[in-house]
């Protein structure tokens, strides 16, 4: 496949090398300085950029017939618009806070471990994300899908950085050395305490669930979701 990566920092080089030892070529490397995209080159667009960066370049690619995948935070106020871009120029598109396989098995474990508590109202959740002192927004994209699936199966109705008030979820930013991410939900009583865990070792694991995305998505039209991508 051509790949076109939009961003191309610590997750585009690293994307970079997945891509190559998957057998992929690396067409366009656009970054904040690039001025002429050619769109024709591409198969596929993968997006990791910035907050402020990430929707113009998807509504670039959508407008231009090329599928893309974006993994950038903290844009996420323009989705709908992307939704919507997407829908009605029949293009293809994925989101994910977190592209990691194990991540998005976490999602799913978040999701059953929630509907269990439900009713158990002696326990109050709340989470943590560590991540390295580079990163520009706070929470992680991963810990508000987090949030929205414990949101999605209880009594919670927001998420709320740090302390939280009833039917909030507190959410703890930490930002320390080159952490690449660890996520903990707490469900937290006066006899004890659950907690669940995912800790990334390194950025492989988002650059390869990343790349998996992008060849899933090639000749697909729509939005979808790394569920649909992993059929989970
Ligand atoms: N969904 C996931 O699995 C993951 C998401 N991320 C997210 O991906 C994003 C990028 O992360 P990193 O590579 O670590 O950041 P980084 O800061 O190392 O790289 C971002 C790059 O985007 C470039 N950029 C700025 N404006 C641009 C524009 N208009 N068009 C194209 N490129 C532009 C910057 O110059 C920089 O080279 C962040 O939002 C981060 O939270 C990071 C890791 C995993
Ligand atoms: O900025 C990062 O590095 C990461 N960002 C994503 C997020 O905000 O959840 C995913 C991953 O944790 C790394």
């Amino acid at each position: 496949m051509k790949i076109a990566l939009f961003g191309y920092g610590k997750m585009g080089k690293m994307i970079e090398q997945v891509a190559q030892q998957r057998g992929h070529t690396i067409v366009a490397k656009v970054d904040v300085d690039t001025i002429d995209i050619d769109f024709s080159s591409m198969d596929v667009a993968i997006d990791f950029s910035m907050p402020d960066a990430a929707f113009g370049n998807i509504s670039n690619c959508i407008e231009n017939n090329v599928p893309i995948i974006s993994g950038t935070t903290g844009w996420l106020q323009n989705y709908d618009k992307a939704i919507a871009l997407c829908n009605e120029k029949r293009g293809a598109f994925i989101y994910a806070s977190n592209f990691s396989l194990g991540v998005n098995v976490f999602f799913e474990l978040n999701s059953y471990l929630a509907k269990m508590m439900k009713n158990l109202e002696q326990y109050e959740v709340s989470m943590e994300e560590i991540h390295h002192t580079q990163k520009l927004d706070a929470p992680s994209g991963t810990a508000i899908t987090l949030a929205k699936g414990v949101i999605e199966h209880t009594n919670y109705e927001h998420w709320k950085l740090d302390e939280g008030k009833e039917k909030e979820i507190p959410i703890t930013s930490k930002r320390i050395g080159v952490t690449p991410g660890t996520h903990t939900v707490v469900y937290n009583s006066k006899v004890d305490t659950i907690d669940i865990k995912h800790t990334a070792h390194n950025r492989e694991g988002f650059a390869h669930g990343a790349v998996i995305a992008a060849e899933w998505l090639v000749g697909k039209t729509g939005v979808f979701s790394m569920k649909d991508v992993l059929g989970l």
